[in-house]
């Protein structure tokens, strides 16, 4: 692969539900080490999307390509060897609520790395520390969480295997302002340590200005826009004007300025 070729490349995807089409067309190009959020109305196909792009969703047509491999007619090995290049956080956190944080931190390694049970629990700590936890996290369920841990324990699972890429589907939904705003801190630093690229669905106008280099706005089965915060400004549509000039719009931008 060349370099400057996107870590991420849609092409043409249709998804389809029964006689519902989610994705008519969609195109989108991820490149290395960006943070792109991505945004649209609700039921736009944001969680879709990124379900076809980690191939959990078959598409009815198009080609996506991750690493500039095929996700969608590798042979199942392949697709494992992919896959652990990758950390998905779905909405929620989604930890197995049997597992403790330790162990759902763990799962990803045991179903893909040969570890001794020893390197595994030493690597799920510093994971867990990483992602701001405190130690006696490792031994607490979900169900004795905060929303707001719970979702650094889903961090600290989609970073198990040293990924290359974070999906992150509305990682803030849910927080209060300001454990929003420290989980927008904590992807900007780990993006940093560890140079990621993240693919993140979100609502939060905040987010978008706090850590996203790039947005795409999926309206009408595809990409509508893609650009800088400051070029969604120019877009001439009518979700995008009340999207990113509406008042929340402008709280987010006044927050910005003072921050
Ligand atoms: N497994 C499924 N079976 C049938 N329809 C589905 C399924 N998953 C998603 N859909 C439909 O696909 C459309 C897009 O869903 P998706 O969850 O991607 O929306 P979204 O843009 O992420 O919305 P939100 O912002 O509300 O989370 C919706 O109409 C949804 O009902």
């Amino acid at each position: 692969m060349i370099p400057d070729d996107p870590i991420i490349s849609v092409r043409g995807l249709v998804t389809r539900f029964g006689k519902h089409t989610v994705h008519d067309g969609l195109d989108l190009d991820v490149q290395r080490g960006e943070v792109i959020g991505v945004v649209g109305g609700s039921g736009t196909g944001k969680s879709v999307l990124l379900r076809a792009v980690v191939g959990l969703l078959k598409p009815a047509g198009g080609q996506i390509t991750v690493f500039g491999e095929n996700v969608r007619d590798t042979a199942p090995e392949e697709y494992r060897r992919l896959r652990r290049r990758w950390g998905v956080m779905f909405q929620g956190g989604a930890l197995f609520s049997s597992l403790d944080v330790q162990q759902n931190v763990e799962a990803p390694m045991r179903e893909q790395l040969d570890l001794s049970p020893q390197t595994r629990a030493a690597l799920a700590a510093i994971k867990v520390r990483m992602v701001g936890l405190p130690e006696d996290a490792l031994h607490k369920f979900p169900a004795e969480l905060s929303g707001g841990m719970r979702k650094r324990a889903g961090f600290a699972r989609a970073i198990a295997l040293d990924p290359e890429i974070v999906f992150l589907d509305e990682p803030t939904a849910g927080l209060d302002p300001i454990g929003a705003a420290a989980f927008d801190t904590l992807i900007g630093q780990l993006r940093r340590a560890l140079g990621l690229t993240v693919f993140l669905v979100t609502h939060d106008l905040d987010s978008l200005h706090a850590i996203c280099d790039r947005v795409a706005v999926l309206a009408e089965g595809r990409v509508l826009a893609t650009g800088t915060m400051a070029e969604m400004q120019e877009i001439d549509h009518p979700w995008v004007q009340a999207y990113f000039k509406g008042p929340r719009a402008r709280a987010a931008l006044v927050q910005k300025a003072a921050s």
